[in-house]
């Protein structure tokens, strides 16, 4: 007989309920839709495993229908995850989808990144959300000052990073994508001014 696992389980629930809401609220590009547990979901489950020592709480900024933030919530039920969303109709998904997946370590924020008070978090992290330089200013507002940011990057990651160096100083440790060839994992801390 084989043991299917809690997390296996939460994963499976997860899509389905992306997969019906879709049609109404758009969380992913409609053509997707297919491949979603290998486009979406699986590339977000492999930030749970980068990070996997990963300690404190964590805030994904732009969660949009909850990736990767609900993700990393299924498969660290030891951190505290907060989702910060500025979308109504997406937090009410994400509030549904934290329901019924019974998870109960998850927190929705439904405000705007520039406006929500300070989260200090020890991890954040972003998907899809906007271009490196931008992102650190989103980043630098709401991480911890020891704190990580794990940002999921597709091909022109090279030159984001060279932009984003013009304004600020940070330290870089890039994990390539198991997903797609040429994207990566930005693993970046001391993010100051530069
Ligand atoms: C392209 S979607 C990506 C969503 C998700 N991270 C993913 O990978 O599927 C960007 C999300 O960020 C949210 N967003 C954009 N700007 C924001 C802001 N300034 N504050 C809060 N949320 C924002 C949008 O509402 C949207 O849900």
């Amino acid at each position: 007989m084989t043991t299917v696992s809690r997390e296996t389980m939460q994963l499976e629930a997860y899509a389905t309920l992306l997969r019906k809401w879709n049609p109404t609220i758009n969380l992913v590009a409609p053509a997707t839709l297919p491949n979603l547990e290998a486009r979406h979901i699986a590339d977000s489950l492999q930030l749970a495993r980068t990070a996997e020592d990963a300690v404190g709480d964590w805030l994904d900024i732009g969660s949009g229908g909850g990736l990767p933030g609900i993700v990393i919530a299924v498969s660290r039920p030891d951190l505290s995850v907060s989702l910060l969303e500025s979308d109504k109709r997406k937090c009410s998904f994400l509030r549904s989808a934290v329901r019924e997946l019974g998870l109960e370590n998850v927190k929705i924020i439904n405000e705007r990144i520039e406006q929500a008070g300070p989260q200090s978090a020890s991890n954040v992290s972003a998907r899809a959300l906007a271009p490196l330089p931008l992102l650190l200013s989103y980043v630098s507002r709401h991480l911890a000052p020891d704190g990580t940011a794990w940002l999921m990057k597709g091909r022109n990651w090279r030159s984001e990073v060279d932009d984003a160096r013009k304004d600020w100083s940070f330290d870089l440790c890039t994990h390539k994508s198991q997903t797609d060839e040429e994207a990566v994992i930005l693993q970046i801390t001391g993010i100051r001014h530069a």
